[in-house]
């Protein structure tokens, strides 16, 4: 069903309180990659354009409901100052008085950055208690925020029980094209997962094996599989209680004739450095306890050249390995430099998460792959055909 946009509704002189997704990489204290801040930016312009007043909200990394300063926004609403060139107004409070003397405050075309959501414990639990007192502060929620839309949180789904919630552009735009991609993807489809989410993204897999014909796996995701084969893999990341699962993965691909290809040699070092000793090493042969695999290898590299090469259909998702620190980055800029060729070749490519993107914009080739997607677990949640819970809680069009 068509949801309703922003578009559809009249924003001059009303306050409105929008959810996006702020969830920029960080480190010490400093945004290194500002896409997601940049991607909100149409819909927040457009609101203010049209004379709204503008309240943003949005978590940043995972708080578990207390108030961390590392997890800040702080930094976020400079940048989103420089970037909107006017004053964006900071309340360090998520909700409670101080933020209700702002809103009040307000004129019109102005705009006021809360706190990070996830510092309240209700946030995640989708408390309506405090969905009600953020909703309280506003005539309208605009959701923007598609790299959430996987969540059912209180500033994102609860909150539309009490006003009305519209799409944003960001929002718009993104349903727009996986819809396009999910509803008759060309094959070959072929999925590449990666990155340190497992838990999160490990059940993906099992809704992708009636879907797509390969899998391929890298990240820290290869470990816990690796591990299910009893494989040594040393101290790499993995996920103890997802062992099981990925056997019976292993186990589902191979009666459905999906193939599930993991890398067969991989990087290692003793520790997540830069220029610290590393080594190639076979899977087969295994890991030395005390050593970590943080890169697919030369070989693994090949192997997953072979078995792209035709594909129609491609979705990415998480990076190979720990491309933040360049010793650990070639399986993640020599995948990326597949999927942009293949791309070339016709192939419809589609790139999701929040550090998948900034590995792709860090190696220049984010415009040589058809969709760069602002959600990682949300896009991977749409292409397996859920119905997000915050997409679901926007308003749809009357007919
Ligand atoms: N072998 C590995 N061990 C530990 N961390 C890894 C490994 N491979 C990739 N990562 C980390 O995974 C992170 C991204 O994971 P994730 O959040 O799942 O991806 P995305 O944000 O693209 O959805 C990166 O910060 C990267 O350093
Ligand atoms: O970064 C995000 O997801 P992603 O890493 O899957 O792209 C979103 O902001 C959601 O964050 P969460 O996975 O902590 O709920």
């Amino acid at each position: 069903m068509e949801k309703m946009t922003i578009k559809d509704v009249d924003l001059k002189g009303k306050k409105v309180i929008m959810r996006v997704d702020f969830n920029v990489p960080m480190k010490d204290g400093k945004i290194t990659n500002d896409k997601r801040i940049k991607a909100a930016l149409p819909t927040i312009k457009h609101a203010l354009n049209e004379g709204a007043k503008v309240i943003l909200l949005s978590h940043l990394g995972r708080p578990k409901g207390e108030p961390k300063p590392e997890f800040s926004l702080k930094p976020v609403s400079e940048r989103l100052s420089e970037l909107l060139n006017q004053e964006v107004k900071f309340v360090p409070e998520v909700i409670g008085e101080e933020v209700k003397k702002a809103v009040e405050g307000l004129k019109e075309g102005e705009v006021l950055l809360l706190e990070n959501t996830r510092y309240m414990k209700g946030e995640t639990k989708n408390d309506l208690e405090l969905a009600k007192k953020w909703a309280e502060l506003a005539d309208i929620h605009v959701n923007d925020a598609f790299g959430t839309a996987h969540r059912a949180h209180a500033s994102n789904v609860g909150i539309a029980q009490f006003i009305p919630s519209v799409a944003g552009f960001l929002m718009e735009k993104e349903i727009k094209f996986l819809s396009k991609a999910t509803a008759n993807p060309e094959k070959p489809y072929i999925v590449i997962l990666g990155g340190a989410k497992v838990s999160d993204k490990i059940g993906v897999i099992n809704n992708l094996l009636e879907k797509a014909d390969k899998i391929l796996i890298g990240g820290a995701m290869m470990f816990t599989f690796l591990k299910a084969l009893g494989k040594e893999i040393g101290s790499s990341k993995f996920e103890e209680d997802k062992v099981d699962l990925a056997r019976e993965l292993l186990s589902k691909a191979s009666e459905k004739g999906v193939e599930i290809v993991l890398p067969i040699d991989a990087i290692i070092a003793q520790k997540l450095e830069a220029g610290v000793e590393k080594k190639i090493v076979k899977v087969e042969e295994g890991i030395d306890e005390g050593w970590m695999g943080l890169d697919i290898g030369p070989d693994s590299i090949k192997l997953f050249k072979d078995k792209l090469a035709g594909a129609k259909t491609v979705v990415w998702n998480g990076p190979m390995g720990v491309f933040e620190i360049e010793d650990f980055a070639t399986g993640t800029k020599e995948v990326a430099m597949m999927v942009a060729d293949i791309t070339e070749e016709g192939a419809v490519t589609i790139i999701g998460g929040g550090d998948s993107a900034a590995a792709i914009e860090l190696f220049g080739l984010e415009r040589k792959v058809s969709h760069v997607s602002t959600g990682g677990g949300a896009s991977l949640e749409f292409l397996e055909g859920k119905e997000l819970p915050g997409i679901a809680s926007i308003a749809s069009k009357k007919k």
